[in-house]
């Protein structure tokens, strides 16, 4: 368990231990002013200061670490300087664990019609109403200090895929200049100021960034500009080239990302960190994950399957519904059904998560990865 690693009572704020590694993967905790976070972590994504259909007590007993919030989303509505007014986002949201935000700038390309791109920053009009906003890294930083965020991200900019070499180029050389503007600019001290590395899906590109992102002291770095379209496996390509070049001593974070294949590979390439939306958005369109693979409830052959969704699954989901009942609810669309499906999911990507912490602590890391690659790559039913 993750009591294994020893106590973090004297860890500074900040401070990234690594308590064991196997190859590239490595099983670490990291400080924070809202508590420690053990990694390999994945991080539940809470845009518009909810994890969609979850209470805070359900994803903190689904073992959820730290949840995302987002800049661009919580700018437009109900607005920073309210969730400052009523005591900070953990407090409005009452999730009183570490909280990370994305910077804004990944959602304005996005979700927004993109106005003007310039040196300052970027304006845009709100998916919303149209009504027009200007965001910049002092903007981006002023935004998730008033949030009270415990890691905040650097403004950057993520570039679309494909992109050409010049369009990589001067969209990375603009990332740094934004970066050093964030870090001028985050003076919020209980906070973490996390740079992001970019450079398209070309590897010369990746380590130029690498080398500039990195330059700046920071107490951790993200890798940018993955998972916007780009075909998979390039990405899995490129993470074992560019990842144990990252900081040894400091969380690796990767954005936007993934599925438990994903997750798998990531670790083995020596990311800590991972978010994404898919384990909250499939539930709710009923695709559940299982350690025997995919299951889509809503197909036929489960009408009367008293069976749980997963008999390797020890959740509130399923210790007390049968498949045929979470079909019903699919097929009903009631809204139960999004909550139940989607507890399942969040406590099998924390699962799964814990189950790798633990294979790395005790060095079966290597037949971990095998195993769940294997249960996962399965034809899913
Ligand atoms: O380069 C980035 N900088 C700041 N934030 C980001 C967030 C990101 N999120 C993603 N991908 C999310 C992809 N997700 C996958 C499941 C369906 C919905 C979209 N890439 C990202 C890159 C960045
Ligand atoms: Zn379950």
């Amino acid at each position: 368990s993750d009591m294994s690693v020893g106590t973090t009572a004297n860890m500074k704020l900040g401070e990234f231990k690594v308590h064991k590694t196997e190859g590239n993967a490595r099983r670490a905790t990291l400080m924070t002013a809202h508590g420690p976070v053990q990694t390999p972590v994945f991080m539940a994504v809470g845009t518009k200061a909810t994890v969609k259909a979850m209470t805070p007590e359900e994803l903190k007993d689904c073992g959820t670490q730290v949840v995302l919030g987002n800049t661009y989303h919580l700018h437009l509505r109900p607005g920073e300087k309210t969730i400052k007014k009523m005591g900070g986002l953990h407090k409005f949201m009452n999730w009183h664990g570490p909280i990370l935000t994305d910077s804004g700038g990944f959602q304005v390309f996005s979700l927004s019609n993109l106005r003007k791109m310039s040196e300052e920053g970027v304006e845009f009009r709100s998916h919303l109403d149209g009504a027009k906003y200007f965001i910049s890294p002092e903007k981006s930083m002023e935004i998730q200090m008033d949030l009270g965020s415990d890691i905040i991200m650097a403004f950057d900019e993520c570039l679309q895929y494909p992109a050409t070499d010049a369009e990589i180029e001067k969209s990375m050389a603009l990332t740094y200049r934004w970066l050093l503007r964030s870090k001028a600019a985050m003076t919020r001290k209980e906070s973490l100021l996390f740079g992001i590395v970019q450079g398209g899906l070309s590897l010369e590109h990746r380590l130029k960034s690498l080398e500039q992102v990195t330059s700046v002291d920071l107490p951790g770095y993200a890798l940018g500009g993955f998972s916007v379209g780009e075909p998979i496996h390039l990405m899995h390509e490129l993470l074992p080239n560019v990842a144990p070049k990252m900081p040894a001593h400091k969380p690796r974070y990767l954005m936007g990302v993934g599925t438990p294949t994903d997750l798998i590979i990531a670790i083995d390439a020596g990311i800590d960190m991972f978010d994404c939306v898919i384990p909250t958005r499939v539930a709710r369109n009923g695709t559940i994950y299982t350690w025997q693979g995919k299951v889509s409830i809503k197909r036929t052959e489960y009408r009367e399957d008293d069976s749980a969704l997963d008999p390797e699954c020890d959740c509130y989901t399923c210790k007390n519904y049968s498949k045929a009942y979470l079909r019903h609810l699919f097929l009903s669309g009631e809204i139960l059904g999004s909550r139940l499906n989607t507890i399942h999911n969040i406590h099998f990507y924390m699962k799964l998560m814990e189950k790798a912490r633990e294979a790395i602590a005790e060095g079966r890391w290597a037949q971990f990865r095998d195993d769940c690659l294997t249960r996962f790559v399965k034809k899913s039913k």
